[in-house]
């Protein structure tokens, strides 16, 4: 049941698919950093309803209660909710999925009560879904098997629509060949060996660093040798409280990121300037991941590779869009 899904952006920050949940259509932020699949449900409170479409199980003649079920997520931003769980038939595009675990949130953070996503669907591996007393599986596990090919695709174009393809690669959204990096799951996320770096031409080692591809932040966080040699390189840039700064009339140079063992990727500079931060001064779509060796490809990446998440391997792969 291949099938692909419009992914429109959301005020540079996210891309929001519609997807329906027991016939009931909501925006939800796709998310490969994390496993669950949640959406703002009916038993919020009115004030965090505000601007968001709300899942209703009660009018939905196919949604299941999971009896004693609960969720809880915390993201590394600070961000969180929680709630209750059951089954109901979801739809991506052309891709359904009957009994596919929803969790109804009956509490979010004000982060997603401002925010422009009804939930999330969580495109990580299985093991890290918060649900209890028993874990359930991401859309994509339960869609596999009715899938052509054992993948899935997210093609999110800067500032522009994108899709999410399932069950096949769509050679139409991307330029040259793909290359592959091996995937380990054990952590839960789509990670790989990232363990060098070029700004512009110059390469330097981030010798035991990995990254995980993932759709759900917005920027390009990285390890902090990484983030202060690529600014180092930026005339005029700031190390601020609120992260790194530079003249807005900078020239960026490009960013090569290594993908596992093999090839590199490419961020050019025209992607690395997020936006105006105060007057001339701009804001860098690279920035600190705050500690630790994991880095964090976020939807800067995607803007410039068509990123295929193949759970043959796994694998990642990423083709210049
Ligand atoms: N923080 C964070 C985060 C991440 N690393 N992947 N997805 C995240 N979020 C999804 C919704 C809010 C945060």
């Amino acid at each position: 049941q291949d099938g692909s899904a419009p992914a429109m952006p959301y005020e540079g920050v996210e891309y929001l698919v519609s997807t329906t949940v027991g016939g009931q259509k909501l925006n939800l932020d796709f998310d490969t950093g994390s496993a669950d699949l949640w959406v703002f449900s009916s038993g919020l409170s009115a004030a965090s309803k505000k601007g968001h479409n709300v899942y209703n199980s009660a009018s939905s003649s196919t949604y299941k209660a999971l009896s004693g079920y609960t969720w809880s997520i915390q993201y590394a931003d600070g961000s969180g909710a929680s709630g209750t769980v059951g089954t109901d038939t979801v739809t991506i595009g052309g891709t359904s999925v009957k009994a596919q675990a929803v969790e109804l949130a009956t509490k979010v953070s004000s982060q997603f009560v401002s925010d422009g996503s009804d939930g999330l669907v969580g495109l990580a591996f299985s093991n890290i879904n918060t649900v209890r007393p028993r874990s359930q599986k991401t859309f994509f596990d339960n869609a596999n098997p009715s899938l052509a090919s054992p993948l899935f695709a997210a093609y999110l174009p800067f500032n522009a629509n994108g899709a999410y393809d399932f069950g096949y690669v769509d050679a139409s959204k991307y330029t040259g060949s793909v290359s592959y990096a091996a995937v380990s799951s054990s952590g839960g996320f789509w990670e790989y060996a990232s363990t060098s770096y070029k700004v512009g031409s110059t390469a330097h080692a981030m010798s035991g660093t990995t990254g995980i591809a993932d759709t759900g932040t917005t920027l390009l966080l990285m390890v902090d040798s990484a983030v202060s040699a690529y600014y180092a390189s930026v005339s005029g840039a700031k190390n601020t409280a609120d992260g790194w700064t530079f003249p807005c009339a900078a020239t960026l140079p490009s960013l090569a990121i290594r993908m596992g063992s093999s090839a590199y990727a490419t961020i050019p500079g025209s992607l690395l300037n997020f936006e105006t931060y105060s007057g001339s001064t701009c804001y860098g779509a690279l920035q600190s991941v705050g500690g630790g060796t994991q880095n964090i490809y976020g939807d800067v990446f995607f803007n410039a590779y068509y990123g295929i998440f193949d759970s043959t391997g796994p694998r990642f792969g990423f083709a210049a869009i």
